[in-house]
């Protein structure tokens, strides 16, 4: 039978082709899909159906996905690390020069000259007023990124090449991510230390209950008055009274960011875009094409990669059937499960267990299609999350 997969926002066709249709249906709306494919829908956990194996974020965030109801009904989470990191970055370069020139505010005056027909008028116009919109140039300037990861870090090689100083801050950075860290970047201690040099803040960090309103009076308070601060990350990383007052008392003169919110919209030191940092071709593209990767390879292999909450496992198929077992990260459960195998003559081919935090994800591979009521036998095992078989044919009924 072919696979469902709920499809919960406008996906890439290139993404949505590497799921075969023969293999998968892919629709809107299915009572008891496989699994669930979304951008920024926010999913909640009620509306998670029984049958759902796994999620596909084609995107970075998930913080429209309830990421702890999902471990704990055993379902994998995968986001897509980078996909859009280039989409973002361009998108800041944009914002840092509206921050340092009067382009919008150029602009709109521009406009209100429609009427003067000529043209020695209009330029000696201009020219007498072109002073108004004069800004600063980026070289020279310090930018402060806080968040190093993919974007943060491709934020920092970009401002280098402007001329840029740049300091950053990530307390939680991954060896990875430093090694991709141009070494030319400085290291702020403390998100104070960071916001009392910079004269431009970039944020590149996820929101988690620990950055909710991270940015907040106290840092306002240290900020160059002339600087500028940018968020393509999340709205909610910033504490929206504290933002408005340090407008309000020029402790900041500009917020640029890419989440609109009625208090802000329309005022003069505040440039908002449609939360469009991921809408490129390119990052659609990127995005949905390793989502369905990611999904097509859990769904059919067992194999994970880039979940948000399961450790990452990769085993080659060796045999017809494999079992995907996930259980709480406690002693013992996997050697139950051994034992359940062995009472059934039943031989393991080969096999992966990985843990993380607190959850365990095993892929056994075994020689035989293992009878139903072992499967069950399995399931009612204390701390056994979920049990699924993969294979060529359906699990063998009970004799008698
Ligand atoms: N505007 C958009 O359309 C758009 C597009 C893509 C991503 N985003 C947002 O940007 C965020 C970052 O994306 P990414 O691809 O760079 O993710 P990433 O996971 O590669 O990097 C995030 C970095 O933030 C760091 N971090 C975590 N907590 C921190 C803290 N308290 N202080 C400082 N740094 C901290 C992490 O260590 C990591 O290095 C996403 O979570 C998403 O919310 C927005
Ligand atoms: O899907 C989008 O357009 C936005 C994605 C972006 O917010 C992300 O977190 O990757």
């Amino acid at each position: 039978m072919a696979k469902r997969i709920l499809k919960l926002n406008q996906i890439s066709l290139l993404g949505l082709d590497r799921l075969p249709r023969d293999e998968y249906e892919i629709a809107s709306e299915f009572a008891q899909p496989d699994a669930i494919l979304l951008r920024s829908h926010k999913l909640q956990a009620e509306d998670i159906a029984d049958s759902v194996l796994a999620i596909a974020r084609a995107g970075a965030g998930v913080n429209n996905i309830p990421v702890d109801s999902c471990t704990a009904r055993g379902i994998p989470v995968f986001n897509t690390p980078g996909a859009n990191a280039n989409a973002v970055k361009e998108l800041v370069a944009v914002g840092l020069l509206l921050g340092s020139r009067g382009i919008i505010e150029g602009s709109e005056y521009v406009a209100t000259l429609k009427t003067l027909r000529d043209k020695a008028e209009l330029n000696q116009t201009l020219e007498a007023q072109k002073k108004r919109f004069k800004g600063n140039e980026l070289t020279g300037k310090t930018l402060g990124v806080v968040g190093l990861g993919a974007i943060g870090s491709m934020v920092a090689e970009m401002a280098l090449t402007l001329g840029m100083e740049v300091v950053g801050y990530d307390p939680a950075l991954s060896v990875d991510a430093a090694w991709r860290l141009p070494r030319e970047v400085r290291k702020a201690d403390t998100l104070s230390a960071l916001f009392s040099r910079s004269d431009y803040i970039t944020l590149h960090l996820p929101v988690l209950e620990s950055t909710i309103g991270m940015i907040n009076a106290d840092l306002f308070a240290v900020m160059q008055p002339h600087a500028c601060l940018l968020n393509f990350a999340r709205q909610e990383i910033v504490d929206e009274e504290a933002l408005v007052a340090a407008l309000d008392e020029r402790k900041l003169r500009k917020y640029i960011a890419d989440f609109p919110s009625p208090d802000l919209i329309g005022r003069s030191d505040v440039i908002l875009t449609p939360h469009i940092g991921a809408s490129t071709d390119e990052a659609e593209d990127n995005c949905a094409i390793m989502a369905a990767d990611q999904l097509r390879d859990f769904l059919e292999s067992g194999n994970i990669r880039n979940s948000v909450n399961f450790p990452a496992l990769h085993l080659e198929r060796v045999s017809g059937y494999r079992l995907a077992v996930t259980n709480t990260n406690v002693p013992r459960i996997l050697g139950s499960i051994l034992a359940l195998l062995a009472e059934q003559n039943i031989n393991v081919v080969d096999m992966l267990n990985k843990s993380r935090d607190e959850i365990a994800y095993n892929l056994i591979d075994i020689d035989t299609l293992p009878p139903e009521s072992l499967l069950e036998q399995m399931r009612q095992l204390e701390g056994v999350v979920n049990v699924r078989l993969i294979g060529n044919g359906k699990p063998a009924k009970d004799a008698g």
